[in-house]
């Protein structure tokens, strides 16, 4: 009976290397054996045109990128996924599952480059509206030790590129975003081996689906 009820719309956030893709797996074989129909998404991305816009967001380039194009790069992408997927997503009852949210533009826009929150809470009400994630699973850990276990995954993409302060103000960003809100977050001490990081994960998700 509770496939019928409505869908619940969470999102995965931390710095970088926090273990957000090891941990997506873990929750949607959660969800999967639960049989609660989900969509899994991503951002910037989730469409065809966002995840264009993610690769231009991504890539390095010779070019400085001004952090009013990247912010606004980021809403537009947004936009587009919220319309076409996760909103229909939502509306058939299923749950949406979302690797980074506006979360990430608080984070890494406002705290990492430093813009104003009031420009992005204005961006996040104009693409938005009343629209916020049921539950945010944020993947607390330290920038240093993020970044030594990214590297074993692969090249730096732009943002991967950045110096330890950046990261430092991101991680600071997000916990920042979680005091103020602990209703509606979950942080999760990434540093802990997977097995306690996936216990709390499951905890929280079992929270989240009883509260239909
Ligand atoms: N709790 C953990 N303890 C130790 N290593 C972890 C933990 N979670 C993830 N890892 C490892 O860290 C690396 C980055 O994890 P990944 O899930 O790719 O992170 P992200 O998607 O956040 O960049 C992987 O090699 C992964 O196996
Ligand atoms: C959603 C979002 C992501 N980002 C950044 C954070 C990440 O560095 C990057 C997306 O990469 P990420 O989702 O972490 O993918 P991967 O783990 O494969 O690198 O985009 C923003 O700067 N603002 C945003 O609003």
């Amino acid at each position: 009976m509770s496939q019928q009820s409505s869908g619940k719309f969470i999102t995965l956030e931390g710095g970088e290397g926090v273990g957000k893709s090891t941990n997506l797996q873990f929750i949607t074989g959660w969800l999967e054996h639960r049989g609660i129909d989900y969509v899994q998404t991503r951002e910037p991305g989730g469409t065809p045109l966002a995840e264009q816009l993610r690769t231009l967001l991504l890539e390095k380039r010779e070019e400085a990128v001004d952090p009013t194009a990247e912010l606004l790069m980021v809403f537009a992408a947004r936009a587009q996924h919220l319309n076409t997927v996760i909103k229909p997503a939502l509306a058939a009852g299923k749950w949406v599952v979302c690797d980074r949210f506006t979360d990430a533009t608080y984070a890494y826009q406002g705290g990492g480059r430093g813009l104003d929150r009031a420009l992005i809470a204005q961006l996040e009400q104009t693409v938005q509206g009343a629209l916020r994630p049921d539950r945010v699973l944020l993947l607390d850990l330290d920038p240093e030790i993020g970044l030594q276990r990214a590297a074993s995954t692969g090249a730096a993409d732009r943002f991967e590129s950045e110096q330890a302060a950046f990261f430092r103000k991101v991680r600071a960003a997000y916990r920042a975003r979680a005091d103020v809100a602990p209703e509606r977050y979950a942080v999760i001490d990434a540093a802990q081996p997977l097995a306690g990081v996936q216990a709390q994960l499951a905890r929280e998700l079992e929270t989240i689906a009883s509260n239909q």
